[in-house]
């Protein structure tokens, strides 16, 4: 079951990724971080690879791309925040 990160988990599970180069999104319970890879083909193939992560774990990024530059914000729609289910795919784009 997803839930809303607690505010234990936040300081467990997300200063990691704050480390990592993920920012808290202005407004937002939720998290975003811009990739900016060699070239558009790239982009592209990283896209295509967390994409099928977030197709198999049934939780999709908000994204965007322009050129090499891929800018993602991960949040819950489900529990209108932050979940364990956004560390997890932000962990996963972060090894891919
Ligand atoms: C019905 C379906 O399982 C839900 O709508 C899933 C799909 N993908 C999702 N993705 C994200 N980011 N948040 C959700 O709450 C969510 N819910």
């Amino acid at each position: 079951m997803t839930e809303k990160l607690s505010d234990t988990a936040r300081k467990t599970v997300l200063q990691p990724l704050l480390d990592n180069g993920w920012t808290v999104t202005p407004g937002r319970d939720a998290i975003s971080k811009t990739y900016v890879f060699a070239d558009f083909t790239e982009a592209f193939a990283w896209m295509t690879r967390a994409a099928l992560w977030a197709e198999k774990w049934d939780h999709h990024p908000e994204w965007s791309n322009v050129y090499k530059t891929v800018e993602v914000t991960l949040t819950t729609h489900d529990v209108g925040g932050l979940s364990a289910l956004d560390a997890k795919l932000a962990r996963k784009m972060d090894s891919l």
